[in-house]
Protein backbone atom coordinates (compact mmCIF):
# COMPACT_ATOMS: atom_id res chain seq x y z
CA UNK A 1 0.00 0.00 0.00
CA UNK A 2 1.32 3.46 -0.70
CA UNK A 3 1.61 5.92 1.72
CA UNK A 4 -1.04 8.07 1.83
CA UNK A 5 -0.11 10.91 4.88
CA UNK A 6 3.16 11.78 6.53
CA UNK A 7 3.06 14.39 9.58
CA UNK A 8 7.40 15.24 10.42
CA UNK A 9 7.70 17.41 13.68
CA UNK A 10 4.30 19.20 13.22
CA UNK A 11 3.60 22.08 15.56
CA UNK A 12 0.30 23.70 15.13
CA UNK A 13 -2.16 25.55 17.15
CA UNK A 14 -5.00 28.45 17.10
CA UNK A 15 -3.31 31.96 16.43
CA UNK A 16 0.23 32.18 18.55
CA UNK A 17 -1.27 29.49 21.03
CA UNK A 18 0.76 26.24 19.89
CA UNK A 19 -1.55 23.30 20.86
CA UNK A 20 0.05 20.12 18.73
CA UNK A 21 3.96 19.92 19.59
CA UNK A 22 6.59 17.58 17.62
CA UNK A 23 3.99 15.28 16.01
CA UNK A 24 5.01 12.72 13.60
CA UNK A 25 2.97 9.74 12.33
CA UNK A 26 3.06 8.09 9.09
CA UNK A 27 -0.18 6.48 7.82
CA UNK A 28 -0.46 4.00 4.44
CA UNK A 29 -3.58 3.91 1.90
CA UNK A 30 -6.39 1.99 3.99
CA UNK A 31 -4.76 2.48 7.97
CA UNK A 32 -6.70 2.27 10.75
CA UNK A 33 -5.96 4.49 13.26
CA UNK A 34 -7.08 5.59 17.13
CA UNK A 35 -6.51 9.00 18.08
CA UNK A 36 -7.01 8.95 22.40
CA UNK A 37 -6.45 11.10 24.84
CA UNK A 38 -8.45 12.97 27.87
CA UNK A 39 -10.13 16.05 27.46
CA UNK A 40 -7.98 18.85 25.92
CA UNK A 41 -5.47 16.88 24.88
CA UNK A 42 -5.47 17.93 21.17
CA UNK A 43 -7.19 15.36 19.39
CA UNK A 44 -9.49 17.24 17.28
CA UNK A 45 -6.67 20.45 16.78
CA UNK A 46 -4.77 17.59 15.33
CA UNK A 47 -8.08 16.80 12.81
CA UNK A 48 -8.74 20.33 12.14
CA UNK A 49 -4.99 20.59 11.36
CA UNK A 50 -5.37 18.44 8.31
CA UNK A 51 -8.46 20.50 7.81
CA UNK A 52 -6.02 23.10 7.28
CA UNK A 53 -8.03 25.07 10.17
CA UNK A 54 -5.24 25.61 11.76
CA UNK A 55 -1.97 27.63 12.20
CA UNK A 56 0.82 25.34 11.65
CA UNK A 57 3.93 26.74 13.90
CA UNK A 58 6.46 24.26 12.34
CA UNK A 59 6.98 20.70 10.69
CA UNK A 60 5.53 19.17 7.14
CA UNK A 61 2.49 17.62 6.47
CA UNK A 62 2.84 15.63 3.29
CA UNK A 63 -0.09 14.40 1.54
CA UNK A 64 -0.18 11.48 -1.23
CA UNK A 65 3.44 12.63 -1.86
CA UNK A 66 2.85 16.40 -1.90
CA UNK A 67 2.48 19.19 0.71
CA UNK A 68 -0.48 19.65 2.66
CA UNK A 69 0.15 23.15 3.83
CA UNK A 70 0.08 24.44 0.54
CA UNK A 71 -3.63 22.54 -0.22
CA UNK A 72 -6.53 25.42 0.89
CA UNK A 73 -9.11 24.22 3.23
CA UNK A 74 -11.80 24.09 0.96
CA UNK A 75 -9.73 22.11 -1.22
CA UNK A 76 -8.81 19.12 0.89
CA UNK A 77 -12.43 17.71 0.52
CA UNK A 78 -11.71 17.49 -3.13
CA UNK A 79 -8.23 16.53 -2.63
CA UNK A 80 -10.19 13.54 -0.36
CA UNK A 81 -10.20 14.18 3.17
CA UNK A 82 -13.17 13.22 4.89
CA UNK A 83 -14.08 15.07 7.47
CA UNK A 84 -17.15 14.16 10.27
CA UNK A 85 -17.31 17.15 13.17
CA UNK A 86 -17.82 16.66 16.30
CA UNK A 87 -20.47 19.39 16.04
CA UNK A 88 -22.04 17.51 12.47
CA UNK A 89 -23.15 20.72 11.49
CA UNK A 90 -26.61 20.04 9.80
CA UNK A 91 -28.31 22.08 7.22
CA UNK A 92 -32.06 22.57 8.68
CA UNK A 93 -33.68 23.80 5.15
CA UNK A 94 -31.54 20.39 2.83
CA UNK A 95 -33.10 17.11 3.28
CA UNK A 96 -31.04 13.95 3.94
CA UNK A 97 -31.02 13.16 0.48
CA UNK A 98 -29.66 16.94 -0.70
CA UNK A 99 -27.29 16.92 2.33
CA UNK A 100 -25.62 13.95 0.28
CA UNK A 101 -25.92 14.96 -2.90
CA UNK A 102 -25.04 18.35 -2.43
CA UNK A 103 -21.33 16.92 -1.97
CA UNK A 104 -20.73 14.26 -4.19
CA UNK A 105 -17.73 13.03 -5.70
CA UNK A 106 -17.20 10.28 -7.94
CA UNK A 107 -16.27 7.55 -6.41
CA UNK A 108 -17.85 3.85 -5.24
CA UNK A 109 -19.45 5.78 -2.20
CA UNK A 110 -22.91 6.99 -3.80
CA UNK A 111 -26.19 7.51 -2.71
CA UNK A 112 -27.27 4.17 -3.19
CA UNK A 113 -24.33 2.52 -1.74
CA UNK A 114 -24.33 4.90 1.57
CA UNK A 115 -28.33 4.15 2.00
CA UNK A 116 -27.17 0.64 1.68
CA UNK A 117 -24.74 1.02 5.17
CA UNK A 118 -27.81 3.67 6.38
CA UNK A 119 -31.21 2.22 5.88
CA UNK A 120 -32.23 4.59 8.36
CA UNK A 121 -31.09 7.13 6.20
CA UNK A 122 -33.29 5.80 2.95
CA UNK A 123 -36.34 5.76 5.17
CA UNK A 124 -35.13 9.45 6.47
CA UNK A 125 -34.06 10.77 2.76
CA UNK A 126 -37.23 13.69 2.66
CA UNK A 127 -36.75 14.68 6.27
CA UNK A 128 -35.19 18.08 6.95
CA UNK A 129 -31.56 18.18 8.55
CA UNK A 130 -33.39 19.27 11.69
CA UNK A 131 -35.85 16.28 11.75
CA UNK A 132 -33.50 14.13 12.39
CA UNK A 133 -32.51 12.40 15.79
CA UNK A 134 -29.22 12.54 17.31
CA UNK A 135 -28.20 9.25 15.68
CA UNK A 136 -29.65 9.92 12.59
CA UNK A 137 -27.40 13.31 12.35
CA UNK A 138 -24.53 11.56 13.78
CA UNK A 139 -25.42 8.52 10.57
CA UNK A 140 -25.75 12.05 8.14
CA UNK A 141 -22.85 13.29 8.98
CA UNK A 142 -20.99 9.80 8.10
CA UNK A 143 -22.50 9.16 5.40
CA UNK A 144 -22.06 13.22 3.77
CA UNK A 145 -18.02 12.61 4.13
CA UNK A 146 -18.59 9.01 2.55
CA UNK A 147 -20.13 10.69 -0.15
CA UNK A 148 -16.84 12.70 -0.89
CA UNK A 149 -15.22 9.32 -1.43
CA UNK A 150 -12.08 10.19 0.31
CA UNK A 151 -9.25 8.47 0.92
CA UNK A 152 -8.49 9.37 4.84
CA UNK A 153 -11.66 9.62 7.05
CA UNK A 154 -11.72 11.49 9.71
CA UNK A 155 -14.11 10.65 12.64
CA UNK A 156 -14.20 13.36 15.94
CA UNK A 157 -16.02 11.10 18.59
CA UNK A 158 -19.11 9.63 16.54
CA UNK A 159 -20.33 7.61 19.51
CA UNK A 160 -20.76 10.86 21.52
CA UNK A 161 -24.13 11.48 23.12
CA UNK A 162 -25.69 8.83 21.20
CA UNK A 163 -28.12 5.73 23.14
CA UNK A 164 -26.15 2.07 23.28
CA UNK A 165 -28.35 0.88 20.58
CA UNK A 166 -27.06 3.62 17.85
CA UNK A 167 -23.66 2.98 19.26
CA UNK A 168 -23.65 -0.86 18.13
CA UNK A 169 -25.34 -0.04 15.22
CA UNK A 170 -22.64 2.81 14.08
CA UNK A 171 -19.69 0.21 15.34
CA UNK A 172 -21.04 -1.85 13.10
CA UNK A 173 -21.01 0.49 10.32
CA UNK A 174 -17.67 1.66 11.41
CA UNK A 175 -16.19 -1.50 11.70
CA UNK A 176 -17.49 -2.22 7.79
CA UNK A 177 -15.68 1.03 6.91
CA UNK A 178 -12.34 0.47 8.43
CA UNK A 179 -12.65 -3.21 7.18
CA UNK A 180 -12.40 -0.88 3.19
CA UNK A 181 -9.03 -1.84 1.82
CA UNK A 182 -9.06 1.39 -0.13
CA UNK A 183 -10.10 4.20 2.74
CA UNK A 184 -7.96 5.04 6.13
CA UNK A 185 -9.65 6.14 8.82
CA UNK A 186 -8.62 8.07 11.69
CA UNK A 187 -10.87 7.48 14.64
CA UNK A 188 -11.04 10.11 18.08
CA UNK A 189 -13.17 8.24 20.86
CA UNK A 190 -13.38 8.69 24.56
CA UNK A 191 -14.67 4.99 24.95
CA UNK A 192 -10.94 4.08 24.35
CA UNK A 193 -11.76 0.47 23.90
CA UNK A 194 -14.44 0.95 21.56
CA UNK A 195 -11.77 3.06 18.96
CA UNK A 196 -8.71 0.38 19.87
CA UNK A 197 -11.17 -2.13 18.89
CA UNK A 198 -12.12 -0.91 15.67
CA UNK A 199 -8.62 0.22 14.65
CA UNK A 200 -4.92 -1.57 13.85
CA UNK A 201 -2.84 0.96 15.39
CA UNK A 202 -3.12 3.70 18.32
CA UNK A 203 -1.60 6.79 19.37
CA UNK A 204 -2.10 9.07 22.54
CA UNK A 205 -2.06 12.56 23.36
CA UNK A 206 -0.91 14.23 26.18
CA UNK A 207 -1.10 18.12 26.18
CA UNK A 208 -0.20 18.00 22.35
CA UNK A 209 2.71 15.75 22.75
CA UNK A 210 2.26 11.53 21.33
CA UNK A 211 2.82 9.83 24.53
CA UNK A 212 2.19 6.74 23.70
CA UNK A 213 2.28 4.81 19.54
CA UNK A 214 1.77 1.21 19.29
CA UNK A 215 -0.72 -1.31 17.62
CA UNK A 216 -4.21 -0.96 18.67
CA UNK A 217 -4.57 -4.48 20.44
CA UNK A 218 -1.25 -4.50 22.40
CA UNK A 219 -2.70 -1.49 24.46
CA UNK A 220 -6.15 -3.19 24.39
CA UNK A 221 -4.29 -5.86 26.13
CA UNK A 222 -2.03 -3.46 28.15
CA UNK A 223 -4.85 -2.23 30.88
CA UNK A 224 -2.44 -0.95 33.26
CA UNK A 225 -1.34 1.55 30.41
CA UNK A 226 -4.40 2.23 29.01
CA UNK A 227 -5.61 2.96 32.41
CA UNK A 228 -2.18 5.54 33.20
CA UNK A 229 -2.48 7.26 29.47
CA UNK A 230 -6.36 7.80 30.07
CA UNK A 231 -7.85 7.86 32.90
CA UNK A 232 -8.46 11.09 34.52
CA UNK A 233 -6.84 11.61 37.90
N1 LIG B 1 -10.57 27.47 18.55
C1 LIG B 1 -9.68 27.41 19.55
N2 LIG B 1 -8.97 28.50 19.93
C2 LIG B 1 -8.05 28.44 20.92
N3 LIG B 1 -7.78 27.33 21.63
C3 LIG B 1 -8.45 26.21 21.32
C4 LIG B 1 -9.44 26.18 20.27
N4 LIG B 1 -9.93 24.93 20.19
C5 LIG B 1 -9.29 24.20 21.15
N5 LIG B 1 -8.40 24.97 21.81
C6 LIG B 1 -7.51 24.52 22.88
O1 LIG B 1 -6.65 23.52 22.37
C7 LIG B 1 -6.44 22.50 23.34
C8 LIG B 1 -6.76 21.16 22.73
O2 LIG B 1 -8.15 21.10 22.46
P1 LIG B 1 -8.79 19.95 21.55
O3 LIG B 1 -10.21 20.30 21.32
O4 LIG B 1 -7.94 19.69 20.38
O5 LIG B 1 -8.68 18.71 22.55
P2 LIG B 1 -9.37 17.30 22.48
O6 LIG B 1 -8.32 16.33 22.89
O7 LIG B 1 -10.03 17.09 21.18
O8 LIG B 1 -10.44 17.41 23.64
P3 LIG B 1 -11.97 16.96 23.73
O9 LIG B 1 -11.93 15.51 23.97
O10 LIG B 1 -12.44 17.74 24.92
O11 LIG B 1 -12.65 17.34 22.46
C9 LIG B 1 -7.28 22.86 24.56
O12 LIG B 1 -6.45 23.47 25.49
C10 LIG B 1 -8.28 23.84 24.01
O13 LIG B 1 -8.66 24.78 24.97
Amino acid sequence: MAELLRLDHVSAGYGDAVVLEDISLAMQEGDSLALLGRNGMGKTTLLVTLMGITRLHGGSLTWKGGDLAAVPTHQRAGRGLGWVPQERYMFPSLTVEEHLTAVARPGPWNVEKVYGAFPRLKERRRNMGNQLSGGEQQMLAIARALMVNPSLLLLDEPMEGLAPIIVQELTGVIRRLVQDSQMAVIVVEQHAKLALALTQQAIVLERGQIVHASSSQSLLDDPQTLTRLLTVA
